[in-house]
C-alpha cells in the first residue's frame, strides 16, 4: 500500500505541518511569541479585545439560549480518534477536487457577511489571504464590499458566491449575472435563513448591522436594486433599508423553486444547512450538485441537532451522488479529520478565520487558516493517514 503513494506531490500538498516548524524556529530567533495565539479558543479571546462588544457578541452570539452552538462542539468532542500506527505518512496528501475546484486541503472559508464590523479591511482582505493559500472563499450576499472588490482582491483564487435569494426576480437575476461576471464558479444557495433567528445578544442590544446600512453592499450596487428605489440611498438611506429588508428573503421559497436558479446559473450549485436525509435527497432530485450540512452555526434555531450528529445520515442518502459538505462548530484540524470521516468532502470554517480577521486583518486570516491546515496535516500523519480517501467512519472509536 506504501508504494503506491506518489512522493513527488508539489510541495504545498506536504508543507502545512511546516508552520509549527515556523512558529517554533522564529521564537527561537527572535526570542518573542508568535504575534498571534494558535489556539482557536485564544484567538478568540485575543479577537474578542480588540472588537466592540457589539460585533463580538454578532458574531460570537447563537440563537436562544445557544444549545445548538454548545451541541456542535459537543457532538465534535464525544467523538474519538484511534490512531493507527507504521503506515508510511512521510508524504501527505491533503488535496481534494471539489465541484470542478481543486483544493490543497478539504477546508473553505464559510460565508460570512458583514465582515466590515471585525475588521476595516472586511472582504478583501479575507480573500486575499484565502487566496494566497489556494483555498476558496464563499463570499457572503452580505458582504460589506461589492462582489466585483472581493473577486479582484482574491486575484487568481478559486471563488464561490453564496446567495440570499431576494425575493425580486431582477435583483436575483442581477446577482446570479454579476457573480458569473466576477468569476464565481460555484453558487451556494443558503436555505436556513429567510428569517434571522432570535438572537439575545443582538436583541439585548437593538444591533443590526444591516440598519447601519451594513452589509447591503451588493445591493446599493446594484442596478437592478437602485432601480426600485424613488429616491437615490444618500438622499434618503433608511428608505434604501427598509427596501432592502423588504426583499432580502423570501420564506414562501419552495423545492419547486429550485428549478428557476438551476435554469439561471450554469455552474454547480450546493445548498447550505441541509440537516435532513429527505431533504438531501430532495437537492438531488432537484439536480442540485451537493449541500452542506450546517445549522448556520447554531445561529438560527435554538435546539437544532449538534451538526456532526446529522451528518452521517445525510452522507448516507447522497454522499455517492452529492458532494457533502459540513459545517458548524469546526475549530481545529482533529475536527476536520473526524467530519471527513464520518462523510465529508470537506469542511467550511466560518466564526475562527473572523476572529483571525479582527486580530491582524489579512495576517491574521492567514494565520488563521495555516494553524488549522496544519493541525489537520498533524492529526492525519500521526494517526496514520496520508491522504484524504483513507479517512472512514472506522477511523473513530466506537463509544
Ligand atoms: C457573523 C456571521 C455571519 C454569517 N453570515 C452568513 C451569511 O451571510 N451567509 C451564510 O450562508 N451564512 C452565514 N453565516 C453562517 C456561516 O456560513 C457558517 O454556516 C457558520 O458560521 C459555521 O459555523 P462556525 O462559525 O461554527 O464555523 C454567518 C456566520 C457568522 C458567525
Ligand atoms: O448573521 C447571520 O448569521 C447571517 O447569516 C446573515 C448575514 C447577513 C444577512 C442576514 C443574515
Amino acid at each position: 500500500m506504501s508504494q503506491e503513494r506518489p512522493r513527488d506531490l508539489a510541495h504545498a500538498q506536504t508543507a502545512f505541518a511546516s508552520y509549527q516548524d515556523e512558529i517554533y524556529l522564529n521564537g527561537l530567533l527572535t526570542g518573542e511569541p508568535p504575534r498571534f495565539p494558535t489556539g482557536a479558543a485564544a484567538v478568540e479571546a485575543a479577537a474578542r479585545e480588540r472588537m466592540t462588544a457589539e460585533a463580538y457578541g454578532y458574531v460570537a452570539g447563537g440563537a436562544g439560549g445557544e444549545a445548538t452552538i454548545r451541541a456542535n462542539r459537543a457532538a465534535f468532542e464525544r467523538r474519538t480518534i484511534v490512531p493507527r500506527m507504521l503506515r508510511d505518512v512521510g508524504v501527505r496528501d491533503l488535496s481534494c477536487s471539489l465541484l470542478g475546484t481543486e483544493l490543497p486541503a478539504p477546508v473553505l472559508l464559510a460565508p460570512v457577511g458583514v465582515l466590515s464590523i471585525a475588521h476595516p479591511d472586511a472582504e478583501p482582505a479575507v480573500a486575499r489571504a484565502a487566496a494566497g493559500l489556494g483555498l476558496p472563499m464563499v463570499l457572503s450576499t452580505a458582504s460589506s464590499v461589492p462582489l466585483e472588490a472581493a473577486a479582484e482582491a482574491s486575484g487568481d483564487g478559486p471563488r464561490w458566491f453564496q446567495l440570499y435569494w431576494p425575493k425580486d426576480r431582477e435583483v436575483t437575476l442581477s446577482l446570479l449575472r454579476r457573480a458569473r461576471a466576477a468569476g464565481y464558479t460555484t453558487l451556494v444557495l443558503t436555505l436556513d435563513t429567510w428569517l434571522l433567528g432570535w438572537r439575545p445578544r443582538d436583541l439585548d442590544r437593538a444591533y443590526l448591522p444591516f440598519l447601519q446600512r451594513i452589509g447591503i453592499a451588493n445591493y446599493l450596487s446594484d442596478p437592478a436594486f437602485l432601480a426600485g428605489l424613488a429616491t437615490p440611498p444618500e438622499e434618503d438611506p433608511l428608505a434604501a433599508v427598509a427596501h432592502w429588508a423588504g426583499m432580502f428573503a423570501d420564506p414562501t421559497k419552495t423545492w419547486e423553486d429550485l428549478a428557476f436558479l438551476r435554469a439561471h446559473w450554469d455552474g454547480p450549485i450546493v445548498l447550505k444547512g441541509v440537516q435532513h436525509p429527505d431533504d438531501a435527497r430532495r437537492a438531488r432530485d432537484a439536480g442540485m450538485d451537493g449541500v452542506v450540512v450546517s445549522n448556520h452555526g447554531g445561529r438560527q434555531v435554538d435546539g437544532a441537532a449538534g451538526s456532526l450528529d446529522v451528518l452521517p445520515s445525510v452522507a448516507g442518502a447522497v454522499g455517492d451522488d452529492l458532494a457533502v459538505l459540513f459545517d458548524s462548530g469546526v475549530r481545529g484540524g482533529a475536527d476536520i479529520l473526524k467530519a471527513l470521516a464520518l462523510g465529508a468532502r470537506a469542511v467550511l470554517v466560518g466564526r475562527p478565520y473572523v476572529y483571525g480577521l479582527a486580530l491582524g486583518g489579512e495576517e491574521g486570516v492567514r494565520h488563521v487558516l495555516r494553524c488549522l491546515l496544519a493541525e489537520l496535516d498533524l492529526s492525519l500523519a500521526p494517526t496514520g493517514h496520508a491522504r484524504l480517501s483513507e479517512l472512514g467512519p472506522g477511523v473513530l472509536g466506537t463509544d
